[in-house]
């Protein structure tokens, strides 16, 4: 007899790497109001004018071992800033206990601590010792972390005249370089621009691969299951699932697709690009895509194009049982001093459930560039195998790990299968009948 395969928490049983976050029955409630003004009026009266009070976040029990990248997901108010808030003690819990082993780093409000009218460098040196730097340390690190934020001679100009981007370049630069043995990151990677949230993700997964414990809280469920060792999933402030990503990650997906079920209508194909987007649109079959060329550190789709045996359109048909070639091209520009971006593409049905996707990465295949990196990728589909209905395609350009994408080509065309079947689902599994008259047994 084969034995089952272990539990996630009998693998964590046998797991001795030591426990470096312990939560126990972390609970947050708050008092709730029926208008801002009800609480100003409840503050200043001294009057309970409360409707009550409601668990942000109740019975979370966790043990977080060194080394373990920890995703956390749920939908908007489902308790996960607050879980992180707690984890970093910016937030007292309302119940429970919460020990920490080691310096955490929290990418969570980022230059929270800032002076708008002291210079980016003078910020650095005060702050630094805040989170934990010596003065030493922060001597040494200071010209490095200058660089790393591309501040460039603004870092002595004071920091209320920088772009939020740069402000969080710095922010980031600096809660990055204190060496932390946890660090919690609550969607802030998707700041700055391309190049940034790539040079950010490389140094977060540099951290991973050291052996830093990451607490990672992001919406997007694809980045959580390839940058994960375990995931939370968070519903209205209680743990619905917890282990490894792709079961959770899985069980989330499903539950957002049903909840989404009666809005499964497919969109008129759009391309939304930045800025661009009803221009974009407006250029007929094969989308055109305005790019920054002049911008270092930037990777940009600046085209696609989408085909049916030859026959360019963004209102693609197919019929079941007709040989279909369906080709998908994405042109790019890059800055050549990068290493090449990783494309990739989606099928969907309607906006939440994708059906496939293929990524270059996965696939073990590297885009090949000119000099100005400048180049053209297609992937070609030989079969279809969908059954009846409208898909719809998106493509994407990003860092070369595929973890983050720089762009996004969204709904550049829909994909209308016919099948004269009356029979529903999406997938035409290939299969076979074997028949035989009578029982076999
Ligand atoms: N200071 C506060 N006072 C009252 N309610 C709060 C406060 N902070 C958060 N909440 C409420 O607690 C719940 C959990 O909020 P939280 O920010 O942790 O959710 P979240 O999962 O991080 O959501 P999102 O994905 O939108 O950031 C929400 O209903 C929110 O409105």
């Amino acid at each position: 007899m084969t034995e089952a395969p272990p539990t996630t928490e009998e693998q964590a049983l046998a797991d001795d790497r030591p426990i470096v976050i312990r939560a126990s029955n972390l609970g947050k409630a708050y008092t709730s109001f029926a208008s801002p003004l009800q609480r100003l009026r409840s503050v200043l009266f001294g009057r309970d004018l409360s409707q009550g009070s409601f668990w942000a976040l109740r019975d979370f029990s966790l043990d977080v071992r060194k080394g373990d990248v920890l995703g956390v997901v749920g939908q908007n108010g489902a308790g996960k800033s607050t879980l992180l808030q707690m984890l970093c003690s910016t937030l007292k819990p309302s119940t429970g206990t919460l020990e920490v082993e080691g310096r955490i780093a929290a990418l969570l409000e980022l230059g929270a601590g800032f002076n708008p009218d002291f210079s980016g460098r003078d910020n650095l040196l005060l702050n630094g010792p805040l989170l934990g730097l010596t003065r030493e340390q922060l001597q040494d690190r200071l010209e490095s972390i200058i660089e790393f934020s591309g501040i460039g001679p603004f870092i002595d100009q004071p920091v209320k005249t920088y772009s939020s981007g740069m402000f969080v370049r710095l922010a980031f630069a600096l809660a990055t370089s204190v060496d932390p043995d946890i660090l919690v990151v609550d969607e802030a990677l998707s700041v700055g621009d391309g190049e940034f949230a790539r040079k950010s993700f490389d140094r977060i997964l540099k951290m991973k691969e050291r052996g830093t414990t990451i607490l990672f809280c992001s919406h997007a469920l694809y980045q959580v299951e390839a940058f994960c060792t375990r995931v939370v999933w968070l519903d209205k402030g209680q743990v619905r699932a917890m282990g490894a990503p792709h079961e959770v990650v899985r069980e989330y997906m499903l539950f957002l697709a049903a909840q989404s079920a009666p809005a499964l209508a497919v969109s008129a194909p759009a391309v939304v690009q930045g800025d661009t987007s009803a221009k974009a649109a407006q250029a007929g079959p094969a989308v055109h895509v305005d790019t920054p060329t002049s911008t270092p550190g930037y990777a940009q789709i600046t085209r696609v194009e989408t085909s049916i045996n030859g026959v360019v359109s963004d209102q693609l048909t197919c019929e079941s049982g007709v040989q279909c070639t369906l080709r998908v091209t994405i042109e790019f520009e890059s800055d050549p001093a990068l290493p090449t971006p990783a494309a990739g593409m989606t099928f969907e049905i309607g906006t939440l459930m994708i059906l496939s996707s293929v990524v270059s990465k996965s696939d073990g295949v590297v885009l090949q560039r000119d000099k100005n990196g400048r180049g053209t990728a297609t992937m070609r589909f030989d079969s279809i195998p969908l059954r009846k209905g409208e898909y719809v395609l998106s493509a994407y350009l990003g860092t070369p790990d595929a973890l983050h994408f720089y762009t996004e080509a969204k709904r550049i065309a829909t994909l209308t299968v016919v099948d004269a079947r009356p029979e529903p689902g999406a997938i035409d599994l290939p299969h076979t009948w074997e028949l035989s008259p009578g029982h076999n047994r």
